[in-house]
């Protein structure tokens, strides 16, 4: 089977709230998948269900073919997950908490040692593994809470949020891992963010929005079809370079020397432009970005300002 994970037509309501509404999505095997959207979007809601700690209202959801609702344990043993809030125990060592989850899943005693080395090694905490959990930064906590979720070998890693209120340091350190799992140990990885430049770097994205998937697509062709490339150019020569964008019917703003213009492919702008190149004295090139593309859907920023 091609997709890992298979959503058609999810509902979750709470009460007579509609969290979640009619999403249906698939995720490729061995591809990175993100839930983008602003806050109370539906994207924990979603993780969860898919985990199988939250119950569906109706619709299915299938992990590596096996049903969240009815075969709860196959799809335990399956995945691996990474929730928002640290559920470390404080008063326990890194290693301690590690070995709790192995006894969890069962695993057997002659292998525990090897694979809590295994996964520290992954998110190279090896000198950690006696330190209190208590006193990890936010940082270390996320990436022991990483090598927590690999203990059993899933084939698939949830993470809700893996980075949230990390510094941008941090943030890269755990996208190498996770790249790095994707890379070499083929797993699956679906997650939630709110941070464009996370999503930038998935296979696929789901831009969703009130509880509705609005988008769906890679980046780069969410970017290609919502958004358009733009340029600022400033020019020794304003009159014939206006006349030049007119005469290509290029949508652009001008403010005396200044031009501010978009644009659909960059080869082509750039051959447009050859005639006036010895007049321009300033150029700057700005690719349309995911909060473009959720910006030109609902009119909104996705940061909610
Ligand atoms: N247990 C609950 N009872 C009632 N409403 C809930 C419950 N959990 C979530 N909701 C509501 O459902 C909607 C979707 O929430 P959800 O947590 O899935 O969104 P989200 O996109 O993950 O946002 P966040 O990034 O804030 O977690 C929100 O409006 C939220 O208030």
């Amino acid at each position: 089977m091609e997709n890992m994970i298979v959503v058609k037509d999810f509902v979750k309501k709470y009460g007579d709230y509609t969290a979640v509404d009619h999403v249906s999505f698939e995720v490729e095997r061995g591809s990175i998948f993100a839930f983008l959207g602003p806050n109370g979007a539906g994207k924990s809601t979603t993780i969860n269900t898919l985990c199988t700690i939250f119950e569906k209202t109706s619709g299915t959801l299938l992990v590596d073919g096996k049903d969240v609702s009815t075969q709860k344990d196959d799809v335990r043993h399956l995945i691996g997950v990474v929730f928002q809030e640290s559920t470390l125990d404080q008063k326990m060592t890194v290693e301690e908490n590690l070995r709790m989850h192995c006894h969890f899943y069962g695993l057997p005693r002659s292998v525990i040692a090897e694979r809590i080395h295994f996964v520290l090694e992954i998110v190279d905490l090896m000198d950690w593994k006696k330190a209190m959990a208590s006193s990890l930064s936010g940082g270390m906590k996320r990436r022991v809470e990483i090598a927590r979720s690999l203990l059993h070998f899933p084939k698939v890693l949830f993470l809700d949020e893996p980075t949230t209120g990390l510094d941008p340091k941090t943030r890269a350190k755990i996208w190498e891992y996770i790249t790095k799992l994707q890379k070499e140990k083929k797993i699956t990885v679906f997650l939630t963010t709110h941070y464009m430049d996370e999503a930038e770097i998935c296979n696929k994205v789901a831009v969703m929005d009130h509880g509705k998937i609005i988008a769906i697509d890679s980046p780069y062709a969410l970017k290609r079809r919502y958004t358009k490339d733009k340029a600022h150019i400033k020019s020794a020569d304003a009159p014939s370079l206006e006349t030049l964008l007119k005469r290509h019917r290029l949508t652009f703003k001008r403010e005396e020397d200044h031009f501010f213009i978009e644009f659909d492919e960059l080869e082509n702008f750039l051959k447009t432009l050859t005639e006036h190149q010895p007049y321009i004295t300033d150029l700057e090139i700005k690719k349309g970005t995911l909060n473009d593309v959720f910006l030109e859907i609902t009119g909104r920023d996705i940061r909610g300002d």
